[in-house]
């Protein structure tokens, strides 16, 4: 693990990092926020959106003030692998920079587009190693396609994290180009490979194991809202398997991480409280 980058704030310290992984076989970044104090400490990741390194949420969120004040380190890793040796596709919603958060199989992405297990093999494993992280109190959180990530790694491994929330997540790829498009690509076109990587679907079909309680917020004025989140349908699907989800609506809120920083503090709350209790 290389340490790129260093900065103190808010009595804590934010560390720029770079290692190696061998799920995606190149080297991977990410932000650390470690609050003041020995730990171990309750942790969250952020899995963020399309176009999005560790940078965005980490300057962006302004989410290390109340991070600080509530004891919660905080991970947030690129959305993909990149470098030239790494496939990749001239748009913006395929290739580096929108891994998806799911295990590739088909080619040219298989080789190195292995973000599920990044996710909850490889990153954890760094954390567990390298920072004073209390490993049995895990969050999950993320922004669009890292709403989907967290929404769906969370459903998927609910024996690594122990509380989900999202920002307008990606309700149900099978439903939305963006998820139509990039689950064509990495895992083929049957439907099937693509299910236990659709929160809404695996909610609906009963294969995903239950929270207490999933916490959403979803700006109304986001212009991606009705073509490629779609929350109603995790809405409806929550409902069909009986699982608790408070999805609130904010009028003239868009997509972007001004949104994300007027509701961030209320994540990490909802996130401290499950993870200490
Ligand atoms: N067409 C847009 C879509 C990308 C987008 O809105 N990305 C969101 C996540 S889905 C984001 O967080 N962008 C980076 C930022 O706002 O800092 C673009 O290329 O800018």
């Amino acid at each position: 693990m290389d340490i790129t980058a260093q900065h103190r704030l808010f009595g804590g310290t934010l560390s720029f990092v770079k290692h190696d992984s061998a799920a995606t076989q190149t080297p991977m970044a990410l932000s650390v926020f470690v609050p003041e104090g020995e730990g171990p400490f309750p942790v969250l990741i952020w899995l963020s959106g399309l176009t999005c390194t560790a940078n965005n949420f980490t300057e962006k969120a302004g989410a290390y003030k109340r991070a600080a004040e509530l004891g919660l380190m905080i991970v947030a890793p690129d959305t993909s692998p990149r470098g030239e040796g790494v496939a990749n596709d001239e748009a913006y919603d395929l290739g580096q920079g929108a891994g998806f958060y799911v295990n590739a199989t088909q080619s040219p992405w298989a080789a190195h587009f292995q973000m599920e297990t990044y996710v909850t093999h490889d990153l954890l494993e760094l954390i567990a190693a390298e920072f004073p992280a209390d490993m049995s109190r895990v969050g999950l959180s993320g922004h669009s396609m890292g709403g989907h990530g967290a929404l769906t790694l969370a459903m998927n491994y609910p024996h690594l994290f122990k509380s989900v929330s999202a920002f307008a997540p990606i309700a149900s790829p099978v439903h939305c180009p963006w998820g139509q498009k990039a689950m064509t690509a990495y895992l083929g076109p049957s439907h099937e490979a693509w299910e236990r990587s659709d929160a809404a679907l695996r909610l609906a079909r009963g294969k995903a194991l239950p929270f207490d309680e999933i916490l959403v917020d979803q700006g109304l004025a986001d212009p991606f809202l009705e073509t490629q989140l779609m929350p109603h349908l995790l809405e409806q699907a929550a409902k069909v398997a009986g699982q608790k989800l408070t999805l609130r609506r904010h009028e003239g809120y868009d997509h972007s991480y001004y949104f994300i920083a007027s509701f961030i503090d209320d994540h990490l709350d909802f996130h401290t409280r499950r993870l200490k209790a």
